[in-house]
């Protein structure tokens, strides 16, 4: 199977988001860029990332009513991300035309609860429940509208992976066992991700802040 990690260059830079891709990119997937880089370069800044010949995963989120996310990811298609992200809660019609303005190999997967929150965060946004249950709402309506999977932890990815066994599951909040966790909450461990049916697991400062990154690729990689 194909390397599933693919490396958070959370950075403004692009020298140093650039320099990072290269001391590790053979040991990763593919790389993943977000809102700090892409604030800070847009569409060149991505089609610089995109020349080391990895692919990318366009992190940005998007949540807004049905045609302004359409015609945004109409203007990323150029682009054509291997993945990109919206949110689920932008509601079943911002996901159909999400997906339908896509580039056709583009996925396009739904972010259902960021893996810094616990549920104490989602009863303090008025959703009572389980974060596992949330997840799975979430997933069925990203399914159901026709989306290619979703964002989740890993401590949800088995049962979504269950319900849904043809999505695709990207699971951030990813940590080494002795791995500092910083904001994030809904932590596992990388062997834990792809056990339980991680497609894409996305790490960030676990390898980008450390004192030797490609090492630190290499540690997660073989633990998988
Ligand atoms: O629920 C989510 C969705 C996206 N992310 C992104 O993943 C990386 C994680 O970085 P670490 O440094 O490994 O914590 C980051 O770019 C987030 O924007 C997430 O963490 N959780």
């Amino acid at each position: 199977m194909a390397n599933r990690i693919f490396v958070a260059l959370d950075t403004p830079d692009l020298d140093r988001a650039r320099a990072l891709a290269q001391k590790v990119r053979h040991h990763v997937g593919g790389i993943k860029l977000g809102l700090e880089f892409f604030c800070a370069h847009g569409p060149s800044g991505i089609r610089a990332i995109e020349e080391i010949g990895l692919p990318v995963f366009l992190d940005l989120k998007l949540h807004d009513i049905p045609n302004t996310v359409a015609k945004a990811v109409q203007s990323l298609a150029g682009l054509a991300p291997a993945v990109l992200t919206v949110h689920a809660s932008g509601g079943r019609a911002m996901l159909e035309d999400a997906k339908a303005a896509a580039h056709p190999s583009t996925k396009v997967v739904a972010v259902t609860m960021l893996t810094s929150l616990d549920e104490d965060d989602l009863a303090a946004t008025g959703v009572a429940g389980s974060a596992h249950d949330h997840v799975l709402r979430l997933a069925d309506l990203a399914r159901e509208a026709g989306l290619d999977g979703i964002v989740c932890s890993g401590a949800e990815v088995k049962a979504a992976h269950a319900a849904w066994p043809k999505g695709y599951f990207v699971v951030p909040g990813v940590r080494p066992a002795d791995g500092e966790l910083g904001d994030q909450k809904r932590v596992v461990t990388p062997r834990m991700a792809a056990d339980h049916g991680a497609s894409m697991l996305v790490i960030g400062r676990p390898i980008t802040r450390a004192e030797n990154p490609d090492a630190a690729a290499r540690a997660i990689a073989a633990t998988l």
